[in-house]
């Protein structure tokens, strides 16, 4: 064959390098396009950041993403100590990251480069679809002056100063939690699951703040409505959940049903804020709304936000602490109702005593201050050992960051891997996976009052993030937090049921590791009244008190 067409060619044509160069040529092309492949299935939006060391085993396309599993707090964490570098980079899909996670090192990225690592990623479906019409949370919203306005207005909201006008709200419902729990467990005789109860507490004071709205009963349809879209959404911004963020071709599948299922959620929840907004507008014009933050925008009385920037705000704050609330009180509560946890519930109620002789006293006392320093050390170890948001949210980098000489360019995804700071034994010592209020103490001679321990950082644990885009929430978090313990623990004292107790494992504990907050497992009670008449007396003074406050329920 090959000499046949040999001899059709003219003379001197140069036949013998390009018939033996055609299967080199082939060869290079074919090389040359698997290496575009290859480039291709393996792109990232930024390239590969020389110095910082990359976790082996990416796959093209998906990247780190199958090798993370549903639970990437705890792979991490395992990545960290198999491989011994606490800051290292992976790909999820085409999306270059940066994870941190010894406390040390989380604590010097938020911190140490506070204004670099001050920007949050926009991700396709949070961004591009669900938040299409509300406009983002402030805690999804990128860094720009929107955003600045907003947190600003939030940290007002929140600050030490403006709590003083929420005292009458953590009144009526931490009152509200003991009211209901008192009667659903028949003074105790019942065991009951104590998490609905702190739902409704979390969902109705940041709504009484945004709207001056609240609602009585556990299980009203809206505050369901409510948890129940905000929850499905809080899955659909999890990475192991919605892969179509980081593998683009997923978004153009036919039937793509988690575009679907956003638009359906994104509906759901226009609706419930549209019908609070309108609520509002309605009470100012019957002249009897409550002070709250729409009502001060929507009569213009104080901002220059716009009407989105109003939406989001509220969105912020509900969405803000109606799974973290819960979450970090509810698996208190069950390490709490251990065995050894009850060695710690009376050590609380001594303290509460030492401050509040007359137990009255602390109804009506408990929510102006956080006084107690054994409370103020059980919150503590709640925040820390259950890290409800494991893998903080992300951040984003606006410049260069120097890491030990690794230069992580600008538009990088930074992963803080809060749950692996929280439990680092080189900071919290060999117990660090251990649930011990204690550690928040100074050691003190036997029959010594407890002194709390100060902190050299913030809260002195990750929970609440750190640094320039640090929890908005933090203060009234504690504030929320302390005002339900007192109350519950100086009522009752608080014993796991025997058929259905509590998981009180840092990472086991929460039912879906998918999720952005941890959904703790269900889980019963006992409880057994300190004293049944202080607690009716206690719960029938609040209820005298507090029957003036925000008669506007649903
Ligand atoms: C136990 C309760 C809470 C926990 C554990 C928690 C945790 C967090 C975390 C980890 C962040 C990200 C921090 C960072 O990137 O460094 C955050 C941000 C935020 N939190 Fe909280 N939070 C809690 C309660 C609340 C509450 C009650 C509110 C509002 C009423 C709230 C409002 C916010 C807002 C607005 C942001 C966004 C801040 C920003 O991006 O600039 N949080 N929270």
């Amino acid at each position: 064959m090959t000499e046949d067409l040999l001899s059709t060619l003219p003379f001197g044509t140069p036949t013998l390098p390009a018939l033996a160069g055609q299967p080199l040529v082939l060869a290079l092309a074919a090389a040359a396009l698997l290496f575009a492949i290859w480039k291709a299935v393996t792109h990232t939006d930024i390239p590969h950041i020389k110095g910082l060391p990359e976790i082996p085993g990416a796959l093209p396309v998906v990247g780190h993403l199958f090798a993370l599993g549903e639970d990437h707090a705890s792979t991490c964490e395992r990545w960290w100590r198999q491989h011994q570098w606490s800051v290292f980079q992976i790909r999820l899909g085409n999306t270059r990251a940066v994870v941190v996670n010894s406390f040390d090192d989380c604590r010097k990225m938020l911190v140490g480069n506070q204004s670099a690592v001050i920007d949050r990623p926009k991700l396709y479906t949070f961004h591009g679809v669900i938040s299409s019409t509300q406009g983002f949370t402030i805690g999804s919203s990128p860094w720009d002056s929107s955003c600045a306005n907003k947190r600003k207005a939030a940290g007002t909201a929140m600050s030490k100063v403006a709590m003083r006008g929420y005292h009458p709200m953590l009144d009526l419902e931490s009152y509200c939690i003991v009211r209901d729990m008192q009667k659903d467990s028949e003074a105790g005789a019942v065991e009951i699951s104590v998490r609905p109860y702190i739902q409704r507490f979390a969902l109705n004071t940041t709504l009484t703040l945004c709207y001056g709205i609240r609602m009585d009963a556990v299980y009203d349809t809206l505050l369901r409505e409510i948890l129940e879209v905000g929850s499905a959404i809080s899955l659909l911004r999890s990475a192991s959940e919605n892969y179509q963020d980081y593998i683009p071709a997923l978004r153009y599948l036919p039937n793509n049903e988690k575009t679907a299922r956003s638009k359906e959620l994104r509906d759901r929840r226009d609706a419930y804020l549209n019908l609070l907004l309108d609520k509002v507008r309605a009470m100012i014009k019957n002249g009897t709304d409550k002070p709250c933050i729409s009502a001060a925008i929507l009569k213009d009385e104080e901002t220059k936000l716009s009407g989105v920037e109003v939406s989001s705000i509220c969105l912020s704050l509900v969405s803000g602490g109606f799974e973290t609330i819960p979450g970090t009180l509810t698996s208190c509560i069950g390490s709490l109702s251990t065995p050894e946890g009850q060695i710690w519930q009376d050590r609380a109620y001594e303290d509460i005593k030492r401050y509040h002789p007359d137990i009255r006293d602390a109804w009506t006392n408990s929510f102006q201050e956080e006084k107690v320093p054994y409370l103020n050390a059980i919150i503590k170890e709640a925040g820390r050992y259950y890290t409800v948001s494991s893998m903080s949210l992300p951040r984003k980098t606006v410049s260069e960051v120097n890491w030990n000489g690794a230069i992580i360019p600008a538009k990088t995804m930074i992963l803080i891997n809060a749950q692996a700071g929280n439990h680092d034994v080189d900071h919290f010592g060999s117990h660090a996976g251990k649930f011990d209020p204690e550690r928040w103490l100074e050691p003190t001679a036997p029959g010594e009052p407890p002194v709390e321990r100060k902190s050299t950082f913030g809260v002195g644990h990750l929970s609440f993030g750190a640094g320039s885009r640090a929890c908005s929430g933090q203060n009234i978090a504690q504030r929320l937090l302390y005002s339900a313990l007192i109350r519950i623990l100086s009522s009752y004292k608080i014993v796991a049921s025997e058929s259905e107790p509590p998981n009180t494992d840092y990472v086991d504990y929460n039912q879906f590791k998918t999720a952005l907050v941890a959904i703790p497992r269900d889980f019963k009670v006992k409880l057994i009244p300190r004293d049944n008449g202080v607690n009716e007396e206690c719960l029938a003074m609040t209820e005298e008190r507090t029957k003036g406050y925000y008669k506007h329920e649903t």
